[in-house]
Protein backbone atom coordinates (compact mmCIF):
# COMPACT_ATOMS: atom_id res chain seq x y z
CA UNK A 1 0.00 0.00 0.00
CA UNK A 2 2.98 2.27 0.84
CA UNK A 3 4.73 1.17 -1.82
CA UNK A 4 1.92 1.95 -4.54
CA UNK A 5 1.38 5.49 -3.02
CA UNK A 6 5.01 6.29 -3.37
CA UNK A 7 5.32 5.18 -6.67
CA UNK A 8 1.82 6.70 -8.20
CA UNK A 9 2.75 9.79 -8.63
CA UNK A 10 6.13 9.34 -10.44
CA UNK A 11 4.16 7.01 -12.76
CA UNK A 12 1.54 9.54 -13.07
CA UNK A 13 4.78 12.47 -13.84
CA UNK A 14 5.93 9.93 -16.19
CA UNK A 15 2.42 9.60 -17.71
CA UNK A 16 2.12 13.88 -18.20
CA UNK A 17 5.87 14.32 -19.41
CA UNK A 18 4.89 11.57 -22.17
CA UNK A 19 1.91 13.19 -23.19
CA UNK A 20 3.19 16.65 -23.33
CA UNK A 21 6.56 14.55 -25.64
CA UNK A 22 3.20 13.68 -27.54
CA UNK A 23 1.65 16.97 -28.08
CA UNK A 24 4.78 17.97 -28.55
CA UNK A 25 5.52 16.08 -30.98
CA UNK A 26 2.53 16.18 -32.87
CA UNK A 27 2.81 19.68 -33.26
CA UNK A 28 5.84 19.86 -34.69
CA UNK A 29 4.32 17.20 -37.28
CA UNK A 30 1.11 19.36 -38.23
CA UNK A 31 3.74 22.49 -38.28
CA UNK A 32 5.36 20.41 -41.18
CA UNK A 33 2.37 19.19 -42.87
CA UNK A 34 0.84 22.72 -42.98
CA UNK A 35 4.43 23.88 -44.24
CA UNK A 36 4.55 20.93 -46.92
CA UNK A 37 0.95 21.90 -48.31
CA UNK A 38 1.90 25.46 -48.25
CA UNK A 39 4.73 25.65 -50.03
CA UNK A 40 4.64 22.52 -52.51
CA UNK A 41 0.55 22.73 -53.12
CA UNK A 42 -0.39 26.51 -52.61
CA UNK A 43 2.51 28.51 -53.12
CA UNK A 44 2.87 26.86 -56.96
CA UNK A 45 -1.17 27.67 -57.34
CA UNK A 46 -0.38 31.47 -56.30
CA UNK A 47 3.24 32.03 -58.59
CA UNK A 48 2.05 29.49 -61.29
CA UNK A 49 4.82 31.58 -63.42
CA UNK A 50 7.10 29.80 -61.55
CA UNK A 51 8.56 26.68 -62.05
CA UNK A 52 7.55 23.85 -59.59
CA UNK A 53 9.84 22.71 -56.91
CA UNK A 54 10.56 19.32 -56.44
CA UNK A 55 8.90 18.66 -52.79
CA UNK A 56 11.06 17.28 -49.85
CA UNK A 57 10.70 16.87 -46.14
CA UNK A 58 13.34 18.95 -44.13
CA UNK A 59 13.52 22.08 -44.78
CA UNK A 60 17.20 23.44 -44.74
CA UNK A 61 18.66 20.48 -46.10
CA UNK A 62 16.06 20.25 -49.14
CA UNK A 63 16.67 17.59 -51.48
CA UNK A 64 20.53 17.57 -50.17
CA UNK A 65 21.21 14.08 -49.26
CA UNK A 66 19.74 12.43 -52.29
CA UNK A 67 20.77 15.22 -54.70
CA UNK A 68 24.73 14.32 -53.62
CA UNK A 69 23.64 10.59 -53.60
CA UNK A 70 22.59 10.19 -56.83
CA UNK A 71 22.24 13.62 -58.86
CA UNK A 72 20.80 12.30 -62.00
CA UNK A 73 18.63 9.80 -60.53
CA UNK A 74 17.10 12.57 -58.06
CA UNK A 75 17.01 15.30 -61.18
CA UNK A 76 15.04 12.20 -63.32
CA UNK A 77 12.66 11.06 -60.22
CA UNK A 78 11.67 14.95 -60.33
CA UNK A 79 11.42 15.45 -63.93
CA UNK A 80 8.79 12.18 -63.92
CA UNK A 81 6.77 13.79 -61.07
CA UNK A 82 6.55 16.65 -62.81
CA UNK A 83 4.77 14.54 -65.80
CA UNK A 84 8.11 14.52 -67.82
CA UNK A 85 6.64 17.43 -69.68
CA UNK A 86 10.62 18.54 -69.86
CA UNK A 87 9.03 22.15 -68.71
CA UNK A 88 11.58 23.71 -65.87
CA UNK A 89 11.50 22.38 -63.00
CA UNK A 90 13.61 23.44 -59.11
CA UNK A 91 15.13 21.55 -56.37
CA UNK A 92 16.13 22.89 -53.11
CA UNK A 93 19.70 21.85 -52.41
CA UNK A 94 20.90 22.93 -48.67
CA UNK A 95 18.74 26.16 -49.01
CA UNK A 96 20.08 26.90 -52.18
CA UNK A 97 17.17 26.62 -55.31
CA UNK A 98 18.51 25.32 -58.27
CA UNK A 99 16.54 25.69 -61.71
CA UNK A 100 16.96 22.21 -64.28
CA UNK A 101 16.53 22.79 -67.46
CA UNK A 102 16.10 19.42 -69.57
CA UNK A 103 14.47 20.30 -72.77
CA UNK A 104 16.92 21.10 -75.76
CA UNK A 105 15.54 24.25 -76.30
CA UNK A 106 15.25 25.82 -72.79
CA UNK A 107 18.88 24.92 -73.08
CA UNK A 108 19.75 26.93 -76.25
CA UNK A 109 17.48 29.81 -75.34
CA UNK A 110 19.32 29.91 -71.62
CA UNK A 111 22.89 29.84 -73.41
CA UNK A 112 21.82 32.92 -75.32
CA UNK A 113 20.72 34.27 -72.46
CA UNK A 114 23.18 36.22 -71.31
CA UNK A 115 22.35 39.28 -70.35
CA UNK A 116 20.25 37.96 -67.19
CA UNK A 117 22.24 34.54 -66.75
CA UNK A 118 25.95 34.42 -65.99
CA UNK A 119 28.37 32.60 -65.77
CA UNK A 120 30.52 35.33 -63.92
CA UNK A 121 29.24 35.03 -60.41
CA UNK A 122 30.34 31.28 -60.70
CA UNK A 123 33.59 31.53 -61.95
CA UNK A 124 34.44 34.17 -59.18
CA UNK A 125 33.18 31.76 -56.37
CA UNK A 126 35.43 28.92 -57.82
CA UNK A 127 38.64 31.03 -57.91
CA UNK A 128 38.11 31.82 -54.39
CA UNK A 129 37.41 28.03 -53.49
CA UNK A 130 40.37 27.19 -55.38
CA UNK A 131 42.39 29.27 -53.23
CA UNK A 132 43.07 32.33 -54.91
CA UNK A 133 43.37 35.47 -53.36
CA UNK A 134 40.09 38.15 -53.02
CA UNK A 135 42.67 40.59 -54.43
CA UNK A 136 43.76 38.49 -57.20
CA UNK A 137 40.10 37.46 -58.01
CA UNK A 138 39.34 41.56 -57.79
CA UNK A 139 42.54 42.07 -60.58
CA UNK A 140 41.11 39.71 -62.64
CA UNK A 141 37.67 41.64 -63.09
CA UNK A 142 39.33 44.92 -63.37
CA UNK A 143 38.61 46.90 -66.86
CA UNK A 144 41.64 47.78 -68.93
CA UNK A 145 41.74 51.53 -68.13
CA UNK A 146 41.38 51.16 -64.56
CA UNK A 147 44.46 53.19 -63.17
CA UNK A 148 45.49 49.65 -61.32
CA UNK A 149 46.01 48.07 -64.75
CA UNK A 150 48.93 47.82 -66.53
CA UNK A 151 47.93 45.11 -69.43
CA UNK A 152 50.93 44.46 -71.96
CA UNK A 153 48.30 43.99 -74.76
CA UNK A 154 49.55 40.41 -75.63
CA UNK A 155 45.97 40.00 -77.04
CA UNK A 156 44.24 42.05 -78.92
CA UNK A 157 41.01 43.47 -76.26
CA UNK A 158 38.76 46.31 -78.88
CA UNK A 159 35.89 45.63 -76.21
CA UNK A 160 37.87 46.69 -73.35
CA UNK A 161 37.27 43.53 -71.36
CA UNK A 162 38.91 42.16 -68.13
CA UNK A 163 41.30 39.59 -68.00
CA UNK A 164 38.62 37.42 -66.42
CA UNK A 165 36.66 38.02 -70.02
CA UNK A 166 39.62 38.15 -72.37
CA UNK A 167 40.94 34.46 -71.19
CA UNK A 168 37.77 33.19 -73.12
CA UNK A 169 39.70 34.71 -76.06
CA UNK A 170 42.78 33.49 -74.98
CA UNK A 171 41.04 30.10 -74.60
CA UNK A 172 40.10 30.65 -78.07
CA UNK A 173 43.08 31.59 -79.93
CA UNK A 174 45.00 28.56 -78.21
CA UNK A 175 42.15 25.96 -78.74
CA UNK A 176 40.40 26.72 -81.60
CA UNK A 177 41.97 25.44 -85.06
CA UNK A 178 44.60 27.59 -86.09
CA UNK A 179 48.27 28.36 -85.86
CA UNK A 180 48.63 28.06 -81.96
CA UNK A 181 46.12 24.77 -82.20
CA UNK A 182 48.43 23.37 -84.40
CA UNK A 183 51.62 23.47 -82.50
CA UNK A 184 49.99 22.23 -79.73
CA UNK A 185 48.36 19.27 -80.77
CA UNK A 186 51.35 18.64 -83.01
CA UNK A 187 53.03 18.28 -79.33
CA UNK A 188 50.41 16.60 -77.78
CA UNK A 189 50.03 13.46 -80.57
CA UNK A 190 53.98 13.34 -80.84
CA UNK A 191 54.10 12.66 -77.09
CA UNK A 192 50.98 10.44 -77.10
CA UNK A 193 53.05 8.20 -79.91
CA UNK A 194 56.37 8.28 -78.23
CA UNK A 195 54.85 6.91 -74.60
CA UNK A 196 53.02 4.58 -76.58
CA UNK A 197 56.56 2.87 -77.89
CA UNK A 198 57.29 -0.02 -76.45
CA UNK A 199 60.04 0.60 -74.05
CA UNK A 200 57.78 3.02 -72.78
CA UNK A 201 55.33 1.54 -71.48
CA UNK A 202 56.43 1.59 -68.11
CA UNK A 203 55.89 3.05 -64.94
CA UNK A 204 53.58 2.09 -61.84
CA UNK A 205 50.89 1.04 -64.46
CA UNK A 206 52.73 -1.78 -65.42
CA UNK A 207 51.72 -5.10 -62.95
CA UNK A 208 53.69 -7.42 -65.00
CA UNK A 209 56.27 -7.48 -67.90
CA UNK A 210 58.03 -10.07 -70.03
CA UNK A 211 59.98 -9.65 -72.99
CA UNK A 212 56.84 -9.04 -75.56
CA UNK A 213 54.24 -9.35 -73.45
CA UNK A 214 53.05 -6.35 -70.44
CA UNK A 215 50.53 -6.72 -68.26
CA UNK A 216 48.71 -3.10 -67.46
CA UNK A 217 46.34 -1.39 -65.17
CA UNK A 218 43.90 0.04 -68.36
CA UNK A 219 42.86 3.38 -66.12
CA UNK A 220 47.00 3.49 -64.81
CA UNK A 221 47.67 3.61 -68.87
CA UNK A 222 45.43 5.81 -69.85
CA UNK A 223 45.72 8.28 -67.44
CA UNK A 224 49.52 8.24 -66.98
CA UNK A 225 50.29 9.25 -70.67
CA UNK A 226 47.27 11.38 -71.18
CA UNK A 227 48.64 13.51 -68.18
CA UNK A 228 52.30 13.20 -69.30
CA UNK A 229 51.72 14.34 -72.62
CA UNK A 230 49.13 17.20 -71.26
CA UNK A 231 51.73 18.51 -68.99
CA UNK A 232 54.69 18.37 -71.03
CA UNK A 233 52.43 20.11 -74.11
CA UNK A 234 51.41 23.40 -71.61
CA UNK A 235 54.11 23.82 -70.00
CA UNK A 236 57.70 22.43 -71.22
CA UNK A 237 59.34 19.37 -69.80
CA UNK A 238 60.15 20.63 -66.83
CA UNK A 239 57.29 20.80 -65.14
CA UNK A 240 56.90 17.28 -64.85
CA UNK A 241 60.61 17.02 -63.61
CA UNK A 242 60.36 19.31 -60.95
CA UNK A 243 56.98 17.78 -59.75
CA UNK A 244 57.69 13.72 -59.19
CA UNK A 245 54.04 13.45 -57.62
CA UNK A 246 51.84 15.91 -59.81
CA UNK A 247 49.91 12.87 -61.22
CA UNK A 248 49.01 11.42 -57.92
CA UNK A 249 48.04 14.80 -56.64
CA UNK A 250 46.20 15.49 -59.76
CA UNK A 251 44.26 12.35 -59.53
CA UNK A 252 43.54 12.62 -55.63
CA UNK A 253 42.40 16.39 -56.55
CA UNK A 254 40.18 14.52 -59.36
CA UNK A 255 38.59 12.11 -57.81
CA UNK A 256 36.73 14.25 -55.17
CA UNK A 257 36.81 17.78 -57.25
CA UNK A 258 32.64 17.95 -56.55
CA UNK A 259 33.58 18.53 -52.83
CA UNK A 260 35.25 21.62 -53.65
CA UNK A 261 32.75 23.09 -55.72
CA UNK A 262 29.59 22.22 -52.94
CA UNK A 263 31.90 23.56 -50.25
CA UNK A 264 32.05 20.26 -48.41
CA UNK A 265 33.94 21.05 -45.27
CA UNK A 266 37.88 21.03 -44.65
CA UNK A 267 37.50 18.38 -42.66
CA UNK A 268 35.40 16.28 -44.52
CA UNK A 269 37.54 16.46 -47.62
CA UNK A 270 41.02 16.74 -46.25
CA UNK A 271 42.61 14.68 -49.11
CA UNK A 272 41.03 16.85 -51.89
CA UNK A 273 42.38 19.72 -50.31
CA UNK A 274 45.67 18.61 -49.63
CA UNK A 275 46.29 17.37 -53.15
CA UNK A 276 44.88 20.63 -54.68
CA UNK A 277 47.57 22.37 -52.62
CA UNK A 278 50.65 20.09 -53.24
CA UNK A 279 49.57 20.71 -56.78
CA UNK A 280 49.61 24.65 -56.47
CA UNK A 281 52.80 24.72 -54.56
CA UNK A 282 54.19 22.61 -58.05
CA UNK A 283 52.84 25.58 -60.25
CA UNK A 284 54.06 28.41 -57.80
CA UNK A 285 57.51 26.23 -57.66
CA UNK A 286 57.42 26.10 -61.63
CA UNK A 287 56.58 29.61 -61.89
CA UNK A 288 59.34 31.05 -59.84
CA UNK A 289 61.54 29.42 -62.02
CA UNK A 290 63.13 31.56 -64.66
CA UNK A 291 62.07 31.85 -68.32
CA UNK A 292 65.18 30.07 -69.36
CA UNK A 293 64.61 27.01 -67.12
CA UNK A 294 61.17 26.38 -68.30
CA UNK A 295 61.41 26.68 -71.65
CA UNK A 296 58.55 25.08 -74.26
CA UNK A 297 55.53 25.99 -72.59
CA UNK A 298 52.09 26.83 -74.73
CA UNK A 299 51.33 30.21 -75.64
CA UNK A 300 48.37 30.37 -73.59
CA UNK A 301 50.45 29.48 -70.17
CA UNK A 302 53.08 32.54 -70.84
CA UNK A 303 50.81 35.16 -72.30
CA UNK A 304 48.38 34.14 -69.20
CA UNK A 305 51.08 34.69 -66.66
CA UNK A 306 52.66 37.55 -68.19
CA UNK A 307 48.98 39.37 -68.38
CA UNK A 308 48.59 37.91 -64.77
CA UNK A 309 52.07 39.88 -63.81
CA UNK A 310 50.66 43.31 -65.44
CA UNK A 311 48.30 43.05 -63.22
CA UNK A 312 50.01 42.82 -60.20
CA UNK A 313 49.41 39.39 -59.91
CA UNK A 314 52.09 37.09 -57.60
CA UNK A 315 53.12 33.64 -58.13
CA UNK A 316 50.89 32.06 -55.95
CA UNK A 317 47.59 33.16 -57.17
CA UNK A 318 48.83 32.60 -61.13
CA UNK A 319 49.41 29.31 -59.83
CA UNK A 320 45.97 28.77 -58.48
CA UNK A 321 44.44 30.16 -61.40
CA UNK A 322 46.74 27.82 -63.48
CA UNK A 323 45.29 24.76 -61.56
CA UNK A 324 41.64 25.07 -62.74
CA UNK A 325 42.79 25.18 -66.42
CA UNK A 326 45.03 22.51 -66.33
CA UNK A 327 41.99 20.43 -64.11
CA UNK A 328 39.39 21.29 -66.90
CA UNK A 329 42.15 20.26 -69.35
CA UNK A 330 43.04 17.01 -68.29
CA UNK A 331 39.95 15.21 -66.54
CA UNK A 332 37.97 13.89 -68.51
CA UNK A 333 40.03 12.67 -72.04
CA UNK A 334 42.33 10.05 -69.86
CA UNK A 335 38.63 8.44 -68.38
CA UNK A 336 36.91 8.58 -72.36
CA UNK A 337 40.29 6.71 -73.31
CA UNK A 338 39.35 4.10 -70.82
CA UNK A 339 36.19 3.79 -71.16
CA UNK A 340 36.78 2.90 -75.35
CA UNK A 341 39.20 0.62 -74.52
CA UNK A 342 36.97 -1.26 -72.16
CA UNK A 343 34.13 -1.79 -74.91
CA UNK A 344 36.86 -2.47 -77.34
CA UNK A 345 38.12 -5.40 -75.10
CA UNK A 346 34.86 -6.71 -74.59
CA UNK A 347 34.08 -7.02 -78.29
CA UNK A 348 36.74 -8.34 -80.06
CA UNK A 349 35.07 -8.19 -83.42
CA UNK A 350 34.61 -4.19 -82.95
CA UNK A 351 38.12 -3.98 -81.59
CA UNK A 352 39.49 -5.06 -85.20
CA UNK A 353 37.14 -3.25 -86.98
CA UNK A 354 38.68 -0.22 -85.55
CA UNK A 355 42.43 -1.22 -86.08
CA UNK A 356 41.81 -1.97 -89.18
CA UNK A 357 39.63 1.45 -90.22
CA UNK A 358 42.99 3.64 -88.32
CA UNK A 359 45.77 1.15 -89.76
CA UNK A 360 46.63 3.83 -92.81
CA UNK A 361 46.53 6.89 -90.39
CA UNK A 362 49.20 5.41 -87.94
CA UNK A 363 52.55 5.20 -89.72
CA UNK A 364 55.46 2.65 -88.38
CA UNK A 365 57.65 5.32 -88.04
CA UNK A 366 55.25 6.17 -84.75
CA UNK A 367 53.50 9.24 -87.12
CA UNK A 368 50.03 9.71 -86.74
CA UNK A 369 47.94 11.29 -89.56
CA UNK A 370 45.29 13.35 -87.76
CA UNK A 371 44.02 14.25 -90.74
CA UNK A 372 43.18 11.14 -91.75
CA UNK A 373 41.77 10.01 -88.21
CA UNK A 374 39.51 13.08 -88.09
CA UNK A 375 38.21 12.63 -92.05
CA UNK A 376 38.46 9.29 -93.58
CA UNK A 377 37.61 6.96 -89.71
CA UNK A 378 33.73 7.81 -89.56
CA UNK A 379 33.70 4.66 -87.23
CA UNK A 380 36.14 5.26 -84.76
CA UNK A 381 34.77 8.93 -84.73
CA UNK A 382 31.07 7.54 -83.79
CA UNK A 383 32.47 5.22 -80.64
CA UNK A 384 33.92 8.05 -79.52
CA UNK A 385 30.63 10.85 -79.76
CA UNK A 386 28.54 7.66 -78.34
CA UNK A 387 30.80 6.94 -75.28
CA UNK A 388 31.13 10.49 -74.76
CA UNK A 389 27.51 10.53 -74.47
CA UNK A 390 26.91 7.48 -72.15
CA UNK A 391 30.08 8.59 -69.78
CA UNK A 392 29.62 12.59 -69.74
CA UNK A 393 27.92 13.54 -66.69
CA UNK A 394 29.04 17.24 -66.60
CA UNK A 395 26.44 20.31 -66.26
CA UNK A 396 26.27 23.57 -67.07
CA UNK A 397 25.43 26.37 -64.01
CA UNK A 398 24.74 29.97 -64.64
CA UNK A 399 23.27 32.39 -62.04
CA UNK A 400 20.15 34.65 -62.24
CA UNK A 401 20.97 38.15 -62.54
CA UNK A 402 17.84 39.78 -63.47
CA UNK A 403 14.58 37.84 -63.92
CA UNK A 404 13.98 36.01 -67.05
CA UNK A 405 11.44 33.62 -69.07
CA UNK A 406 12.49 30.27 -70.12
CA UNK A 407 10.61 27.91 -71.43
CA UNK A 408 7.44 29.73 -70.54
CA UNK A 409 8.45 29.95 -66.44
CA UNK A 410 9.88 33.07 -65.01
CA UNK A 411 13.45 32.50 -63.48
CA UNK A 412 14.01 34.43 -60.63
CA UNK A 413 16.75 36.50 -59.77
CA UNK A 414 19.22 35.25 -57.33
CA UNK A 415 19.08 31.82 -57.84
CA UNK A 416 21.07 29.89 -60.18
CA UNK A 417 20.49 27.33 -63.27
CA UNK A 418 21.82 24.11 -63.75
CA UNK A 419 21.68 22.16 -67.28
CA UNK A 420 22.99 18.24 -66.40
CA UNK A 421 23.79 17.42 -70.22
CA UNK A 422 22.78 13.39 -68.65
CA UNK A 423 19.08 14.64 -69.08
CA UNK A 424 19.35 15.58 -72.56
CA UNK A 425 22.11 12.74 -73.45
CA UNK A 426 19.60 9.82 -72.27
CA UNK A 427 16.31 11.57 -74.05
CA UNK A 428 14.59 8.39 -75.61
CA UNK A 429 13.01 11.24 -77.86
CA UNK A 430 15.70 11.75 -79.31
CA UNK A 431 18.27 8.99 -78.83
CA UNK A 432 15.55 6.26 -79.35
CA UNK A 433 14.72 3.47 -77.23
CA UNK A 434 18.13 2.08 -76.90
CA UNK A 435 19.19 5.22 -75.44
CA UNK A 436 20.53 3.80 -72.15
CA UNK A 437 22.90 1.44 -73.78
CA UNK A 438 26.39 1.54 -75.93
CA UNK A 439 25.40 1.78 -79.57
CA UNK A 440 29.01 1.87 -81.62
CA UNK A 441 26.84 2.75 -84.70
CA UNK A 442 24.48 5.25 -83.54
CA UNK A 443 26.40 8.38 -84.63
CA UNK A 444 26.95 6.73 -87.99
CA UNK A 445 23.42 6.00 -89.11
CA UNK A 446 22.08 9.56 -88.12
CA UNK A 447 24.53 11.74 -88.91
CA UNK A 448 22.83 14.45 -87.70
CA UNK A 449 23.01 12.96 -83.72
CA UNK A 450 26.07 14.83 -83.17
CA UNK A 451 24.68 18.47 -84.00
CA UNK A 452 21.75 17.60 -82.19
CA UNK A 453 20.50 20.34 -79.21
CA UNK A 454 20.33 17.51 -77.17
CA UNK A 455 24.19 16.46 -77.39
CA UNK A 456 25.69 18.40 -75.37
CA UNK A 457 28.77 16.86 -73.98
CA UNK A 458 30.69 20.11 -74.28
CA UNK A 459 28.11 22.62 -72.88
CA UNK A 460 27.39 25.68 -75.08
CA UNK A 461 27.06 29.23 -75.25
CA UNK A 462 29.83 31.73 -73.08
CA UNK A 463 31.17 28.38 -71.62
CA UNK A 464 31.22 25.88 -74.57
CA UNK A 465 34.16 24.06 -74.35
CA UNK A 466 37.17 25.10 -76.28
CA UNK A 467 39.36 22.44 -75.77
CA UNK A 468 36.80 20.10 -77.49
CA UNK A 469 38.86 20.02 -80.76
CA UNK A 470 42.04 18.99 -79.02
CA UNK A 471 39.73 16.17 -76.86
CA UNK A 472 38.68 14.13 -80.02
CA UNK A 473 42.80 14.38 -81.16
CA UNK A 474 43.78 13.26 -78.31
CA UNK A 475 41.54 10.24 -77.64
CA UNK A 476 41.51 9.08 -81.40
CA UNK A 477 45.00 8.95 -81.82
CA UNK A 478 45.89 7.14 -78.47
CA UNK A 479 42.79 4.31 -79.16
CA UNK A 480 44.72 4.21 -82.79
CA UNK A 481 47.98 4.10 -81.86
CA UNK A 482 47.24 1.31 -79.48
CA UNK A 483 45.21 -0.99 -81.57
CA UNK A 484 47.37 -0.28 -84.68
CA UNK A 485 50.96 -1.25 -82.38
CA UNK A 486 50.09 -3.85 -80.00
CA UNK A 487 47.83 -7.00 -79.79
CA UNK A 488 45.47 -6.19 -76.53
CA UNK A 489 43.24 -8.51 -74.74
CA UNK A 490 41.68 -9.02 -71.43
CA UNK A 491 43.82 -10.36 -68.57
CA UNK A 492 42.29 -13.66 -68.08
CA UNK A 493 40.98 -14.43 -64.72
CA UNK A 494 39.96 -11.00 -62.11
CA UNK A 495 39.52 -7.96 -63.89
CA UNK A 496 38.24 -8.96 -66.56
CA UNK A 497 34.13 -7.76 -66.33
CA UNK A 498 33.09 -4.81 -67.89
CA UNK A 499 33.74 -1.95 -65.74
CA UNK A 500 30.72 -0.11 -63.75
CA UNK A 501 30.94 3.80 -63.98
CA UNK A 502 30.91 5.71 -61.32
CA UNK A 503 27.34 6.85 -61.17
CA UNK A 504 26.69 7.71 -57.75
CA UNK A 505 29.43 10.19 -56.88
CA UNK A 506 29.01 13.67 -57.69
CA UNK A 507 30.79 14.10 -61.00
CA UNK A 508 31.32 17.38 -63.12
CA UNK A 509 32.67 15.63 -66.39
CA UNK A 510 33.22 12.40 -67.19
CA UNK A 511 32.63 9.86 -64.94
CA UNK A 512 35.14 6.93 -63.95
CA UNK A 513 34.94 3.31 -63.07
CA UNK A 514 33.59 2.48 -59.56
CA UNK A 515 36.77 2.20 -57.56
CA UNK A 516 38.60 -1.21 -57.57
CA UNK A 517 36.24 -1.87 -61.26
CA UNK A 518 39.63 -0.87 -63.06
CA UNK A 519 40.75 -3.71 -66.59
CA UNK A 520 44.18 -5.36 -66.68
CA UNK A 521 45.10 -5.77 -70.24
CA UNK A 522 47.64 -7.91 -71.96
CA UNK A 523 49.63 -6.16 -74.12
CA UNK A 524 51.51 -8.00 -76.81
CA UNK A 525 53.57 -6.21 -79.40
CA UNK A 526 52.66 -7.00 -83.46
CA UNK A 527 54.87 -9.31 -84.74
CA UNK A 528 55.74 -6.65 -87.32
CA UNK A 529 56.71 -3.66 -85.07
CA UNK A 530 58.35 -5.98 -82.50
CA UNK A 531 61.08 -4.21 -80.26
CA UNK A 532 62.98 -5.89 -77.71
C1 LIG B 1 36.21 14.94 -73.72
C2 LIG B 1 36.84 15.82 -73.00
C3 LIG B 1 36.24 17.11 -72.52
C4 LIG B 1 34.98 17.38 -72.11
C5 LIG B 1 33.80 16.42 -72.01
C6 LIG B 1 34.93 18.78 -71.75
C7 LIG B 1 33.81 19.43 -71.30
C8 LIG B 1 33.79 20.76 -70.92
C9 LIG B 1 32.64 21.43 -70.38
C10 LIG B 1 31.31 20.77 -70.16
C11 LIG B 1 33.00 22.70 -70.12
C12 LIG B 1 32.16 23.78 -69.46
C13 LIG B 1 30.97 24.15 -70.26
C14 LIG B 1 29.96 24.98 -69.53
O1 LIG B 1 30.13 25.39 -68.39
O2 LIG B 1 28.96 25.25 -70.18
C15 LIG B 1 34.37 22.86 -70.50
C16 LIG B 1 35.09 24.02 -70.37
C17 LIG B 1 36.40 24.13 -70.72
N1 LIG B 1 37.19 23.18 -71.30
FE1 LIG B 1 36.64 21.30 -71.75
N2 LIG B 1 36.16 19.33 -71.97
C18 LIG B 1 36.99 18.35 -72.44
C19 LIG B 1 38.30 18.47 -72.79
C20 LIG B 1 39.01 19.64 -72.76
C21 LIG B 1 40.39 19.78 -73.19
C22 LIG B 1 41.25 18.65 -73.73
C23 LIG B 1 40.72 21.07 -72.98
C24 LIG B 1 42.02 21.77 -73.28
C25 LIG B 1 43.02 21.26 -73.96
C26 LIG B 1 39.56 21.75 -72.43
C27 LIG B 1 39.52 23.08 -72.09
C28 LIG B 1 38.44 23.70 -71.52
C29 LIG B 1 38.46 25.07 -71.05
C30 LIG B 1 39.66 26.01 -71.08
C31 LIG B 1 37.18 25.35 -70.55
C32 LIG B 1 36.71 26.65 -69.91
C33 LIG B 1 36.03 27.48 -70.98
C34 LIG B 1 35.68 28.87 -70.53
O3 LIG B 1 35.02 29.03 -69.49
O4 LIG B 1 36.07 29.81 -71.25
N3 LIG B 1 38.54 20.85 -72.33
N4 LIG B 1 34.83 21.67 -70.99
Amino acid sequence: MMFSSLVAPSVVVEAIQNSRIAIGLGFCLLALLCWRIWRFHIIPKLYPEEPPEFPYWIPVLGSAISFFKDSHGTLTHARLLFGDTRKPFAVNVAGQKLYVLTSPSDVSAAYKNTDALTFDVFVRDVMVSFGASQSAVDKMWLLPESSESNSPAQVPNPKGLSLAKLVHDMHKKQLHPGAEMDILSDRFITLISKSLTWPNIAGSYVVESKPHKKLVSLKGWCSTVLLEAATDAFFGDAFLKMAPNLLNDFFDFDDNSWMLMYRYPRVLARNMYQSKQNAIDYLTAYLDLSLEDRPGAAWFVTTMEEEQRALGIQSRDIATLLMMVYWVVNSNTYKLCFWILSHLLHDPALLSTLAEETSSAIAADGNVDMRCLLDDCPRINAVYDEVLRLTNSSSSIRHVTADAVIGGCTLRRGNNVLIPYRQLHFNEAVFGPTAGSFDPERFLKDKSLARSPSYRPFGGGSTYCPGRFIARQEVVAFVAVVLNRYDIKLATGAGTKFPALEELKPCLGVMGPVDGEDIMVQVGQKAANKVS
